[in-house]
């Protein structure tokens, strides 16, 4: 299978000498094509750095971060930002949708940004799977928050990304809503071969990985086939 993504040696550290925080330490990591994987681990061991450096938001004190074959750290900064909007898709904890807009233009944002048209058929067809098609004209603050996080995973996958990430998607949302919102997200990333990083303290969201990446005090210690 392709690989998507490949860390070498990763590395993160604060500070220096005696107050050195090793938050990442020597991590190798790779993710195939089409593979949904969790990322668990306890408080403080280093789960979101490492999702950080692998979206390209936070560069490593050392290591590389391969993406579909581009070293993305390697890129000057402003193209650094142009890759992340069209290769990596984001689903924060906190939704991050844009109030003022409706559901719609919250989901084709990202790619007008690019200067690119929304395939409109696509889309459509994403808001029938995640069952948000009728709220297309509402506003965010109108819907639910389990139906404001089906609309940013429409918009984490509107633009074909190479990688969607999520970090803690079920973090704000009572016990019936994760369920529906992750299933409703695995469905979405098979039916659109997808590949998903899913940054969890939920064990319900590990368990329905195809692997899960277990992060110990800034390294990797057991990669377990579920
Ligand atoms: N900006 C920073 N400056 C100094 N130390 C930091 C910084 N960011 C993170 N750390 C430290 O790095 C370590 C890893 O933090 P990180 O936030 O990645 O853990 P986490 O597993 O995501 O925790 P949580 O589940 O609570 O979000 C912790 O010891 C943390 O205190």
């Amino acid at each position: 299978m392709q690989m998507i993504l490949e860390g070498k040696a990763l590395c993160k550290y604060y500070g220096e000498g005696e107050n050195q925080v090793k938050a990442i330490h020597q991590v190798d990591f790779s993710v195939k094509k089409g593979e949904f994987i969790s990322i668990v681990g306890q408080s403080g061991a280093g789960k979101s750095t490492l999702m950080h450096i692998i979206g390209g938001l936070d560069r490593p004190t050392s290591g590389e971060v391969i993406i579909i074959g581009t070293s993305i750290y390697s890129l000057p900064v402003n193209q650094l930002a142009v890759f992340r909007r069209r290769e990596i898709g984001f689903v924060f904890q906190g939704f991050n949708l844009v109030p003022s807009l409706n559901v719609w233009e919250n989901i084709i944002l990202p790619i007008g940004l690019d200067g690119k048209k929304a395939d409109v058929g696509y889309i459509e067809d994403i808001l029938n799977t995640l069952g948000i098609y009728e709220k297309r004209t509402n506003l965010p603050t109108t819907l639910s928050g389990g139906q404001q996080q089906r609309v940013a995973i429409a918009r984490a996958i509107a633009s074909r990304p190479a990688i969607v990430l999520a970090d803690e998607p079920t973090g704000n949302l009572d016990s019936r809503s994760s369920g529906d919102v992750l299933d409703l997200l695995r469905l979405s990333v098979q039916k659109y071969n997808q590949t998903l990083i899913v940054v969890t303290h939920n064990d319900e969201v590990a368990r329905l990985a195809d692997r899960t990446v277990r992060v110990v005090d800034g390294s990797i210690a057991v990669e377990a086939l579920q």
